[in-house]
């Protein structure tokens, strides 16, 4: 789980937060993004760790990510945080290694959270 950690760590902004928030699970809180911005972030993700090579190192290869998307529109980090594995569920429901997103009726999103 370090090296994923290190991976998703180099692959976005030092302004954004990553943490780990279950077993074989990271949570990110991006500030100041948008909508198109989290999609981007969602997938850059995706690709860095996909292009990892972990032959060597574990039997589970290759590796897949699947990623929920949510946003604090409504200031609220325990429905950002509902919203995000909701859509991490319907992610995973779709066949895993792919970004799904649920955000709150709020238009203007400007802080993204995935897990
Ligand atoms: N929070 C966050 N947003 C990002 C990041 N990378 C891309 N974005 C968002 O996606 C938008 C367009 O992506 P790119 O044009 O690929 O951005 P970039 O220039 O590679 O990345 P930045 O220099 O971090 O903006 C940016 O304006 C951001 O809203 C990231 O690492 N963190």
């Amino acid at each position: 789980m370090k090296i994923i950690a290190v991976t998703i760590k180099n692959t976005v902004r030092r302004s954004d937060v990553i943490c780990r928030s279950g077993g074989e699970e990271f949570a990110a809180i991006l500030p100041a993004t948008d909508q198109p911005g989290i999609h981007r972030v969602a997938e850059k993700i995706r690709a860095a760790v996909c292009e990892l090579d972990l032959t060597d190192i574990i039997d589970d290869y290759p590796l897949s990510v699947t990623i929920g998307v949510s946003d604090l529109g409504d200031h609220d980090m325990t429905n950002a945080m509902k919203r995000a594995d909701k859509a991490l569920y319907q992610a995973k429901e779709k066949g895993r290694n792919r970004v799904d997103s649920l955000f709150s009726q709020n238009d203007t999103v400007d802080n993204a959270l995935l897990i």
